[in-house]
């Protein structure tokens, strides 16, 4: 809630303040987002494993924030939508299915990124 009494700079600070209590409560309450927070944790002990280059560090960490925004904006869409019509609706769940389109795009992407750094590294151990 913006407080009209607030400087700019308080008033940023404060949103600041709201924003970090929503990654911390994402983080702490939801297991879609711990899955993808545990996947974050592993690849990036694949990425010491095989030693990528900062190119790949950037592309890996790139991908990993997406599939986290986007699984982050899910989740409030699915709250929305739980919010203002807790019962079975057609309409809901059809705004469920295409909100949950958004991180499968990511994933999808991720999984291509994954593929191009690391197929090549894992070949060469055969
Ligand atoms: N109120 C509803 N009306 C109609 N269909 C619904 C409703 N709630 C859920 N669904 C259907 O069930 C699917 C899963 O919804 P849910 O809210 O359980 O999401 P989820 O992906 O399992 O969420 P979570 O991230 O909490 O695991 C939706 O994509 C939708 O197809």
């Amino acid at each position: 809630m913006k407080n009209s009494k607030d400087s700019f700079v308080r008033g940023r600070l404060r949103s600041l303040k709201f924003a970090f209590k929503g990654a911390w409560l994402l983080l702490t309450t939801e297991d879609s987002i711990k899955a993808q927070v545990f996947v974050a944790i592993i690849v990036t002990v694949l990425g010491c494993f095989f030693n990528i280059s900062s190119t790949e560090w950037m592309f890996q960490f790139l991908v990993i924030g997406m599939v986290l925004v986007a699984e982050s904006l899910n989740t409030a869409v699915e709250k929305i939508a739980d919010f203002v019509h807790p019962d079975y609706h057609e309409k809901i769940g059809f705004i469920k299915d295409i909100a949950a389109g958004a991180p499968t795009f990511a994933g999808i992407t991720s999984l291509i990124i994954a593929g191009f750094i690391y197929i090549p590294k894992i070949n060469l151990l055969f």
